[in-house]
């Protein structure tokens, strides 16, 4: 089977730092995969690789076989539509509405002018409130965003980016400002996308606790290199140990989802 995505050899250098030090990893189609590492390990730069915001020093890119890291124009602006990213901090625009927040995803596709008028088809506006209603924030829909908790906000940056119809979905930290209940809502939010639409889905954790409810694969990253790909029964503590030493492990141990991981368990429900 073709892999997703493919990470050949890729290092991207900051001066003398190594910020991803040759990292490959191949990602099957519908993986749910967790990158996990202390702060500065390198994993915001590895989403940054892959969605482009920033050009490998060394090594190459692939998805479905084709070499995004020398992607063009337009050919760029398609691969950054196809690749969804969310963030820690949400991104959304404080002043508009949340359904307008939530067709902004939808601009990548429109051309210059009808984007600068940000005007939307009845069939858009139909994409974006299934979208919203999915996340349970259709209620929200004319509120504007600002005055949303960031639970809530973090769930409309999911729905701009579900209405994109990427290919992958990236996601920075997206629970780290958050909540249990809210970290909750928006990995159970990420699963479905991945279970029920297929979509293969990379998330930067800081806990393992969430990595190991979630994720069908861990990759731990230290110092920009892979320093474990697994999953997460594999992943014990002693391993967590071994890699960042007992300081790590209990960083890595502090609870953010309210589900406690028991191996083959389901997180709790969501709550209401
Ligand atoms: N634009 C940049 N210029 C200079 N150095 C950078 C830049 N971006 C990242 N770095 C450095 O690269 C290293 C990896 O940073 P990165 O943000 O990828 O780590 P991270 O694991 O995502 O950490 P965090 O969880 O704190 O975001 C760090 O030492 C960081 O200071």
């Amino acid at each position: 089977m073709t892999a997703a995505l493919t990470l050949n050899a890729v290092s991207r250098h900051f001066g003398d730092t190594k910020a991803v030090d040759n990292v490959s990893l191949s990602i099957q189609p519908g993986q749910f995969v967790g990158v996990i590492g202390r702060s500065g390990a390198g994993k915001s730069t590895m989403l940054r690789l892959i969605n482009r915001l920033i050009d490998p020093t060394e090594g190459s890119i692939s998805f479905d076989g084709t070499d995004i890291t020398s992607l063009k124009g337009k050919a760029l602006r398609d691969w950054r539509r196809d690749c969804a990213m969310i963030f820690q901090q949400f991104n959304l625009v404080d002043r508009l509405d949340v359904l307008t927040n939530v067709l902004m995803g939808r601009l990548a596709d429109h051309g210059f002018v009808s984007s600068m008028a940000m005007r939307f088809s009845d069939a858009e506006r139909t994409l974006a409130i299934q979208a919203l209603d999915r996340l349970d924030m259709a209620p929200k829909a004319l509120q504007r965003a600002g005055t949303l908790s960031g639970g809530q906000q973090q769930r409309v940056a999911i729905a701009r980016a579900l209405v994109q119809k990427p290919r992958i979905m990236l996601a920075d930290e997206p629970i780290a400002s958050l909540d249990p209940g809210n970290a909750t809502r928006v990995m159970e939010a990420l699963r479905s996308i991945n279970k029920d639409d297929g979509l293969t889905v990379l998330v930067n954790l800081h806990t393992l606790d969430t990595a190991r409810a979630y994720c069908d694969r861990i990759v731990a990253m230290r110092f920009g290199r892979v320093m474990f790909d697994g999953t997460a029964a594999q992943l014990t503590d002693d391993v967590v140990r071994d890699i960042y030493g007992s300081d790590g492990l209990a960083e890595f141990n502090e609870a953010v989802t309210s589900t406690s991981f028991k191996p083959g368990a389901h997180p709790a429900p969501i709550p209401a």
